[in-house]
């Protein structure tokens, strides 16, 4: 990966990734929720399977959310989320693995831990249900981090923004992959990478739509496309995040 190939606030977030400790020790998770499970029992009740994020700030967001981390997560269940995702990413995204860990002892959905994880050693710092690996910046070590988290009981969402990196990401043998219409590049959200990218994905792999969705006919725009869930975060945190959630399930 060229880390100069990416706007600078990745770059930093990469620095900064590359300086944070793993756990002490290596974790195993015996209960892991299933994400394919949580969207299939979504749709069998007719909700849009949707990952609500919690996400106090992001380089693109003004200002940080003080609400409690797992007052908003019941909320996002309340409003229906399948399934959710916590930053644990500290010094962009005001996240922390303790956020991580209150919300799924609170909450009975699977979580998704977001963060840039880069060594094998970050796994450990929290038992997860599904981690974030994105491809872009793991090279050829994307294969040995899907193993490696497997190893550790959690599942493994693959994030890619181009064919050629579902290409990578299926040899790797990801099963669960999320097309960012973030380029994280030049940081623009653009929902056409869904569309262009999205048939190069398995049919048997699970297909999320991730970012800059922020209305209900985008909800719908991306399972014409193809996604079998959407993870929304902005869109959720701003407002009422109940009423939001309820919203693009309902889309
Ligand atoms: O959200 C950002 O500003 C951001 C900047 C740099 C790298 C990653 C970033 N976001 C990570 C995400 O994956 C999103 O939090 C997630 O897909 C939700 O996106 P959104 O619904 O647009 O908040």
């Amino acid at each position: 990966m060229n880390s100069n190939e990416v706007a600078p606030a990745v770059r930093s977030i990469l620095d900064a990734a590359r300086e944070r400790p793993g756990g002490d020790e290596r974790v195993a998770v015996e209960d892991a929720r299933s994400l394919p499970a949580a969207f299939a029992a979504a749709e069998a009740e007719g909700r849009t399977p949707v990952v609500a994020e919690v996400k106090p700030t992001s380089p693109t967001t003004e200002g940080e959310s003080d609400a409690d981390p797992v007052e908003l997560a019941e909320e996002m269940v309340a409003g229906g989320a399948a399934a959710l995702s916590v930053l644990t990413e500290p010094e962009h995204f005001g996240g922390s693995v303790e956020h991580y860990e209150r919300v799924r002892e609170a909450v009975d959905v699977p979580v998704l831990r977001k963060d840039f994880l880069l060594e094998e050693a970050q796994l450990d710092a929290v038992e997860a249900d599904v981690v974030l690996l994105i491809a872009r910046f793991l090279g050829d070590d994307l294969a040995p981090m899907i193993e490696a988290a497997r190893d550790r009981g959690m599942q493994v969402l693959v994030e890619v923004h181009s064919e050629a990196e579902v290409e990578r990401a299926v040899a790797a043998g990801a099963e669960i992959i999320g097309v960012n219409n973030r380029d994280l590049a030049a940081l623009e959200v653009d929902l056409g990478t869904f569309e262009e990218v999205a048939p190069a994905v398995p049919e048997d792999a699970t297909l999320l739509a991730e970012s800059g969705i922020s209305t209900p006919a985008e909800v719908r725009r991306m399972r014409e496309a193809g996604a079998d869930g959407l993870l929304i975060g902005t869109a959720i945190m701003d407002g009422d995040p109940r009423e939001n959630t309820s919203e693009f399930v309902n889309a």
